[in-house]
C-alpha cells in the first residue's frame, strides 16, 4: 500500500500553527487529500491540541510573539509526545526578526521536517541567499548541497522547493522535477506543501525520508494535471482545480507520472 492510500485510510488529524494568509486554503486541502485539519494557535490550548493530533506543521509567515510563544509550548509538548513536526520558516531573511525566531524554533524544537524555498533555508543555517518578502531570489549556490548541509546540521530531514524539489536527510537524496510554475502565482502553494508533508509523515512507519518524497511527487502531480486542465484561464481556475486533484490524484496516477531521481 502507498503512503497515499494509508493516509486516506487513515484521515489523519494534522494541527496547523499557519499564516493568517493561508489558512483557509490550507485546510481545504488537507481535507480535498484526506486529512483532517486542525487550524488553532490559541497559547491556552495549543499543548493540549498534541494529545489529539497526528501529525504537526507549524509556520511563521504571519509572526508575532504570540505565535512564537504559541509554537514553542506546541512544539514542547509534540516533541514529548512524539509528533511528525514540519517547520515552514517563511521569509527567514526577510528581515532580521524572522531569521532569530526561524533559528530559535530550529534549536529549541526537534524538527522532522524543514520546508522552504531556497532563500528561507539559507537564512536558517546562516547562509546568504537573496529574498524578496516570502520569496527566494536569484541566487548562485549549490541548492542540493545547501539542503545536505542543513539536514546535516539541524538533524532532519529538508525539503527545498522550487522548479525541481530537493527532499535529503543529508546522506540520501532525492529530487522531484514534478509541478508548474503557476504554483508561485497562488499564495499558499508552498505552505500547504508543507502541511500535506505532516499528513503523509502521520503514516510513515519510519519510512520517513520516503514518505516524505512521495507526498512532494503526489502533490506536484497534482498541480501538474490541474494546470494542464485550466490551461490559458489562469491562476484563479487553477487553484480551485489544484484542490480537485489534491483529492482525486490516485497512487496509480502518482506512479505513472513520478519524475524522481536518487542521488547519494
Ligand atoms: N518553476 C516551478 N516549476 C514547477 N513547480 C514549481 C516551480 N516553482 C515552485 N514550484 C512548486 O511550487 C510549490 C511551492 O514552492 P516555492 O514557490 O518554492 O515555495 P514558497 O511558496 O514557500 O516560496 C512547490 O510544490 C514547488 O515544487
Ligand atoms: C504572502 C504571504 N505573506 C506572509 S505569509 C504569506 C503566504 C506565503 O505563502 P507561500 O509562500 O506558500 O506562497
Amino acid at each position: 500500500m502507498t503512503f497515499l492510500q494509508k493516509l486516506r485510510n487513515k484521515n489523519p488529524l494534522v494541527h496547523n500553527i499557519t499564516n493568517t494568509v493561508v489558512t483557509n486554503f490550507t485546510a481545504n486541502g488537507l481535507l480535498a487529500l484526506g486529512a483532517s485539519p486542525f487550524m488553532t494557535d490559541g497559547i491556552e490550548e495549543v499543548a493540549d491540541v498534541a494529545s489529539i493530533a497526528d501529525a504537526v506543521l507549524f509556520n511563521m509567515g504571519t509572526l508575532n510573539e504570540s505565535i512564537v510563544n504559541s509554537i514553542l509550548i506546541a512544539g514542547k509538548s509534540s516533541n514529548e509526545r512524539n509528533l511528525p513536526i514540519v517547520f515552514d520558516p517563511v521569509g527567514a531573511g526577510a528581515t532580521s526578526y524572522r531569521t532569530v525566531i526561524a533559528q530559535l524554533i530550529t534549536q529549541e524544537i526537534k524538527l522532522t521536517v524543514l520546508r522552504g524555498n531556497v532563500a528561507e533555508v539559507a537564512h536558517v543555517i546562516g547562509e546568504s541567499w537573496s529574498i524578496k518578502g516570502v520569496d527566494a531570489g536569484t541566487g548562485e549556490g549549490n541548492v542540493i548541497q545547501l539542503a545536505q548541509k542543513a539536514a546535516q546540521m539541524l538533524d532532519c530531514i529538508v525539503v527545498i522547493t522550487g522548479a525541481d524539489d530537493v527532499i535529503t536527510d543529508g546522506q540520501t537524496t532525492y529530487i522531484v522535477s514534478n509541478g508548474h510554475p503557476i504554483m508561485t502565482k497562488v499564495t499558499g502553494c508552498g505552505c500547504l506543501l508543507g502541511s500535506v508533508i505532516a499528513a503523509f509523515l502521520s503514516v510513515s512507519e519510519q519510512q520517513i525520508i520516503e514518505s516524505v518524497t512521495e507526498a512532494v511527487a503526489f502533490y506536484s502531480i497534482a498541480a501538474e494535471i490541474a494546470a494542464e486542465k485550466t490551461v490559458a484561464q489562469g491562476p484563479g481556475s487553477f487553484q480551485i482545480e489544484f484542490l480537485n486533484q489534491l483529492a482525486l490524484v490516485t497512487p496509480d496516477v502518482v506512479q505513472q507520472r513520478s519524475n524522481i531521481q536518487k542521488i547519494h
